[in-house]
């Protein structure tokens, strides 16, 4: 169909009654490093578990590589590298065999590559799994991802758990994948680990996206961060702005919509000084929540850029 290496149409998982995904239309070209935001609940990890074929869809379609979610489960699983959020290890294993044991299962000898990765995540592969503290047993999934060098890679909140510095070499190795022509799914509710290493993301609301297009196209298409410096007490941000705050005399708030109205009524203001900014990743995540999912969706709509 053209250059997606996952893709999604209508996608739609339902848990009985209860919400899990709803017509979600996602596409990840490849090269891409994608971001996948939303808070707990939204439906990320059901996003993928779906597509991988590891859970059942209700209606719609979802390819990896082409290959069809659920009949083509056992290709997809051994040709991604699927680090899940919350990994369950069989108990009295040690971390090397459960390594091994993932090898295995695609039928590769990655014994030199898991060594590397160990290495560099200062994991300790004789310990029990059991005895393992969350951030090692996450580490124990990333080498289980990474350690037959797929050509794709979903990671569902990958850094949850793991202290800075791992953090760190995680996305380092991941950068590493990339160059050499991996393409990555990320699912995160980290915005600021997206804005910096994700080249376009989703934003995903109660089981339906509700944005995606660039970080970049994200960040332009949301309000504009205005700071006024220097106004007087009384001091009223003009009408379509929130988030306003006023500290000694500096205003600050979010504005959607025109921007000649905005100078215009900056204008009559008295200041000292002003600055108009494109919202980082965070605000335009806070921009898309804190309104109605119909309000919000009409905002994508209208966007254009998206
Ligand atoms: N096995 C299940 N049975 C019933 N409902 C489920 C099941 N798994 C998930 N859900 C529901 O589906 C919705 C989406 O959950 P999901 O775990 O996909 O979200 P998420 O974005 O990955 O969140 P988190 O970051 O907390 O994992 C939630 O309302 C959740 O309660």
């Amino acid at each position: 169909m053209n250059d997606a290496v996952i893709e999604a149409v209508k996608l739609t998982k339902r848990y009985g009654k209860a919400r899990g995904v709803t017509e979600v239309d996602l596409a990840v070209s490849r090269g891409d490093i994608f971001g996948f935001i939303g808070p707990n609940g939204a439906g990320k990890s059901t996003f993928i578990r779906t597509v991988l074929g590891l859970i059942k869809a209700t209606s719609g379609e979802a390819r990896v590589l082409g290959l069809e979610c659920g009949p083509s489960r056992k290709e997809v699983l051994a040709r991604v590298g699927y680090m899940p959020s919350e990994a369950q290890f069989y108990h009295g294993m040690r971390v090397a065999d459960v390594i091994a044991y993932s090898a295995r299962l695609r039928r590769r000898d990655c014994a030199a590559e898991a060594k590397r990765l160990c290495e560099r995540l200062g994991l300790d592969a004789k310990r029990k799994v059991e005895d393992l503290s969350l951030g090692n047993r996450k580490k124990v999934s990333i080498v289980c991802a990474m350690q037959h060098k797929p050509d794709v890679y979903i990671f569902d909140e990958p850094t949850s758990g793991l202290d800075p510095l791992v953090q760190k070499e995680f996305f380092a190795l991941l950068l590493e994948r990339h160059d050499e022509g991996a393409t990555v799914m990320l699912s995160s509710h980290v915005l600021s680990e997206v804005q910096r290493y994700c080249e376009h993301a989703a934003i995903i609301r109660e089981g339906r996206i509700i944005a995606s297009g660039t970080v970049d196209e994200l960040s332009a298409s949301a309000a504009r961060h205005v700071r006024v410096r220097g106004v007087s007490d009384g001091f009223q941000p003009p009408s379509g702005s929130r988030s306003f705050a006023l500290h000694d005399g500096d205003a600050a708030f979010l504005y959607q919509g025109d921007m000649h109205a905005l100078v215009e009524w900056l204008a009559g203001v008295g200041f000292v000084d002003v600055m108009i900014e494109e919202p980082d990743i965070e605000e335009v995540f806070m921009h898309f929540y804190a309104d109605g999912a119909a309000d919000a969706d009409s905002k994508v709509r209208g966007g254009g850029a998206l």
